[in-house]
């Protein structure tokens, strides 16, 4: 397959061309409420193999009503009235998302595609213990895996989010804010999905642990090799975490670029308004923060805890008073 490299789709300078993994073409939604909200206008990117592209903008324009069009989670009024989502299978297939049918979309979410959403954690079934809600999604999707294998495999995405095995046996009341969000980001590596959403993952825990969490995914984005839409209105941590950053207003694209030409030359008058509306970057910070060529910013690598056990120590963290 021939890499799209069309300005607004190709890859940070710098980084080695990769494959698209999702391409998603003049895509429009409409909720149909009375007067109806065009929220996704026109909206076209490619997101390209084990890129992290950061999707910013206000509240209210549309980041998560594309998130949701793209998995097929939007539910009615939501209505895609146009476009194509065409995700390249590892294969070379491609898939046509908006035509799958029911069956097809159930084997396509959390195999290929996995979502996590803002207040994930709060999805976890309170009375299931981690283990059973892990092993779960292997017995719906694997049924041919033995009951070893599932426990094995649900043992190693825990310790790959830095969350001890142990707390299998755990239930989701038991555990901490942002241990709860990395079980749930866990669920979402347990197929080895090509592409994860995440929109606002981290917003409701505290910077702490936010960072801890933040730089997991992006060790686990250079170990596993998966790409990453990530949602978030915050600019900042878009710019340390992100390949490029996609701008948007009012149901637009109106930018994407590289994070660092989005940080040191954005074209927008609306992507300038964004960056001086978060002084912090303008201020003592000063020097854009991510390593050259490197995924893991340095602000994050400073702060945090990593590796399996990370999520207790930020809960003995939490306890400590951090908060
Ligand atoms: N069920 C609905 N019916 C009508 N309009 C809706 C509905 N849900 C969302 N909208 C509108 O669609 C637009 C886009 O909303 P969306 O939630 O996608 O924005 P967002 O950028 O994700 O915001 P936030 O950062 O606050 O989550 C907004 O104008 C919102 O009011």
């Amino acid at each position: 397959m021939t890499p799209d490299l069309s300005p607004d789709t190709a890859p940070a300078p710098g980084t080695a061309p990769q494959a698209p993994v999702l391409t998603v073409r003049d895509l429009n939604v409409v909720y149909q409420s009375d007067p109806p909200v065009h929220a996704v206008r026109d909206i076209s990117f490619t997101l390209h193999r084990g890129e992290i592209l950061g999707l910013a903008g206000e509240s209210g324009c549309g980041k998560s009503t594309l998130a949701y069009a793209i998995n097929r989670l939007h539910e009615w009024p939501a209505d895609v009235t146009s476009g194509s989502v065409t995700f390249h299978d590892r294969d070379g297939q491609d898939l046509d998302l908006l035509a799958l049918g029911r069956e097809q979309l159930r084997r396509f979410r959390w195999s290929k595609l996995s979502m996590v959403f803002q207040g994930a954690m709060n999805a976890l079934n309170p009375v299931t213990s981690v283990r059973a809600q892990l092993e779960d999604v292997l017995t719906t999707h694997r049924p041919g895996m033995s009951k070893q294998d599932r426990r094995a495999r649900c043992a190693e995405v825990l310790e790959l989010v830095g969350v001890e095995p142990r707390r299998m046996n755990s239930y989701p009341h038991e555990l901490s804010g942002g241990m709860r969000q990395r079980v749930m980001i866990a669920m979402a590596l347990l197929l080895d999905p090509q592409v994860m959403i995440m929109d606002e993952p981290t917003t409701a825990l505290d910077v702490l642990v936010q960072r801890g969490i933040l730089r997991e995914i992006l060790r686990l984005r250079e170990e596993l090799g998966f790409a990453v839409i990530f949602i978030t209105h915050d600019l900042p941590l878009l710019l340390e975490l992100s390949d490029r950053i996609a701008v948007m207003l009012r149901g637009e694209i109106v930018e994407c670029e590289a994070a660092e030409t989005i940080y040191r030359q954005p074209r927008h008058p609306y992507a300038r308004r964004l960056l001086d509306s978060f002084p912090r970057l303008t201020g003592e910070r000063g020097a854009f923060l991510r390593d050259d060529g490197q995924a893991a910013p340095k602000t994050v690598r400073d702060t945090t805890p990593t590796g399996p056990g990370a999520a207790d120590r930020e809960q003995v963290r939490s306890d400590g008073g951090v908060r």
